[in-house]
Order: structure tokens, then C-alpha cells, then sequence
């Protein structure tokens, strides 16, 4: 017999969600049980795992209700929370299996190593690291959840946090640059998927590592890969360094 797995979508009318149920509708061993927006009863009690691209209040409140009754699983892609708004997510996961992550794509999850490896091995005191991101004019968050999943992957390389190393946006009279820093910029312009670079710049030679999501399904699939991984998991805050392999437990 397959193994049939029964999801919800949070955020179903939105862009992601509708991403989202495209990939699920022609996967044979999903049933959708339930979708739904703002609102709209989330159905808690059909699903295995719900996935959610909404906001970062909505996601904190579903990580709750769903905390609160033991399940079901959460996939979790919205953007823009705030510390404490993590925080909440935390304390869900010690009650349900979550996934969160700002970006669900392979190629993306692969960049993350490349960035840490690079930024270990460039000294802070030679080497500046900017993040830049582009997005579609309606993107409401910035910097993008990816952008600062990069900006930490470059801290972690340096053995720092990166709220001790990220920068102010540059405007007006800056004064120079302070060494070791990490800066991000953000540019939002027409339907543009989701563009991000990590530069590496020193006095004599400039690196440039960088991702193209070509399709919003690229998030999409990952996500629906993330939720059929995550549905039989014990309680605890996973990411797709996690459902990829790339971390061992
Ligand atoms: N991690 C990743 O790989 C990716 C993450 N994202 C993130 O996902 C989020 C959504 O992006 P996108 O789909 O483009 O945005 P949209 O604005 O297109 O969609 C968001 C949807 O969530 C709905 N919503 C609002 N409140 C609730 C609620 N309480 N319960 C359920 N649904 C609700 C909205 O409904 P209404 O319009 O009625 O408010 C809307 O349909 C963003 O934070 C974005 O940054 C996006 C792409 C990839
Ligand atoms: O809002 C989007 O569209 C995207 N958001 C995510 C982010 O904030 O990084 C992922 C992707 O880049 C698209």
C-alpha cells in the first residue's frame, strides 16, 4: 500500500500558495485535506502537515494551534519575523515537528556552504562581505529571509552572530567602511523571482557567489519535499540543511 499523506495549505489564494498546490495536486500519494487563507478555518484535525507561506503573524498563531494539539507537522516559508516572532516558532517545536526555512531551494541550500566556507577562509580584515537581493516589486520584507540566511552563514564562517557584524543600509555620510563587517541591500523591481548574491571583496580580487531561482515552483516543490519529510518527525525546529541531508543530527 503507498504511503498516503494527507495537507493543508495556509495562504492558499497567495502566490506561494498557489505554487504550492499545483506541486501537491499531481503528487498521487497527497491528498490536499484542507486550504485556507485569512480568516478561514485551518482544518487542523485533517491534516498530517500544513504548509504556510503567509505572514509572519499568521505563521506564528498556526505554530501555536497547532502546538497546542499535538499536531499536525508545519512547513514553515513566511518571511520578515521578528526575533521574538522566532521565538514563538521555537517554543511550538518543542511540542511539533517544524520545518522553517527562508528558502526551500537546493541550489540556494548549497550556496549557504559555499558562503561559510569562503568567509572562514577570507580574513575580516581584508576580505568586506555584502549581501544583495532582488525581488518582485510586491514583496513586503527586507532584507529577504534568504538574504539574511546568507548573512549568517557568512557570520558563522567567521565564528560570529550576525547581529555583531551586520551594518546599518548605507546612506548619506556613511564614513568608511568598518572592516569585518557584513551589508546588505535590497532592490525591488517588477516580477523578478528571487536573485541573490553574496560579494567577497578585497583590495586586489572580488568573489562573487550567486543564486537564480528561474521559478516560483523551485520553492514550491522544496517545500512539498520538506512536508512529506517532516510528517512523521519527532517535535523539534528543523530547516532544509536538515530534509536535504546536509546536517547530521
Ligand atoms: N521560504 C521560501 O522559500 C519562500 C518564502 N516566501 C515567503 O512566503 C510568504 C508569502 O509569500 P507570497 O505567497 O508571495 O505572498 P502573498 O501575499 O501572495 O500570499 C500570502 C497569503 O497568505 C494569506 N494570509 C494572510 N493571513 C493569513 C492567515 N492568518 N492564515 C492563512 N493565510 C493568511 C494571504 O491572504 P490575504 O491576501 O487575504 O491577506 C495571502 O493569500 C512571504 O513571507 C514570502 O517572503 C516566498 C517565496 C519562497
Ligand atoms: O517573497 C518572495 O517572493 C521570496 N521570499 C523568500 C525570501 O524572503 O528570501 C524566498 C525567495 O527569495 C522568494
Amino acid at each position: 500500500m503507498s504511503d498516503i499523506f494527507h495537507a493543508g495549505i495556509s495562504g492558499a489564494r497567495g502566490r506561494m500558495g498557489r505554487a504550492v498546490s499545483q506541486v501537491l495536486d499531481a503528487r498521487e500519494d497527497v491528498v490536499v485535506a484542507s486550504r485556507f487563507d485569512r480568516g478561514e478555518a485551518p482544518g487542523l484535525n485533517l491534516c498530517d502537515v500544513i504548509i504556510d507561506f503567509s505572514t509572519p503573524e499568521a505563521s506564528v498563531e498556526l505554530a501555536k494551534a497547532c502546538a497546542a494539539r499535538g499536531g499536525p507537522a508545519l512547513v514553515i516559508g513566511s518571511t520578515g519575523l521578528t526575533p521574538e516572532q522566532e521565538a514563538e516558532i521555537e517554543t511550538a517545536a518543542e511540542k511539533i515537528a517544524i520545518v522553517r526555512s527562508g528558502n526551500f531551494s537546493l541550489g540556494l541550500n548549497i550556496l549557504i556552504g559555499l558562503v561559510e566556507h569562503a568567509a572562514q577562509r577570507l580574513d575580516g580584515r581584508d576580505w568586506d562581505i555584502e549581501v544583495l537581493e532582488t525581488h518582485h516589486r510586491r514583496k513586503v520584507d527586507a532584507p529577504s529571509g534568504t538574504a539574511l540566511m546568507l548573512g549568517e552563514a557568512a557570520a558563522n564562517g567567521r565564528g560570529r552572530d550576525l547581529e555583531d557584524l551586520r551594518t546599518a543600509p548605507y546612506d548619506g555620510i556613511t564614513g568608511p567602511r568598518e572592516p569585518g563587517k557584513i551589508g546588505f541591500a535590497s532592490l525591488r523591481a517588477g516580477g523578478v523571482i528571487g536573485e541573490h548574491t553574496v560579494l567577497f571583496g578585497s583590495d586586489d580580487e572580488l568573489l562573487t557567489l550567486s543564486h537564480s531561482a528561474i521559478d516560483r515552483s523551485l520553492f514550491a516543490k522544496g517545500a512539498v519535499a520538506a512536508a512529506a519529510w517532516v510528517r512523521n518527525r519527532r517535535p523539534g525546529l528543523y530547516d532544509m540543511q536538515d530534509v536535504l541531508g546536509f546536517r547530521q543530527a
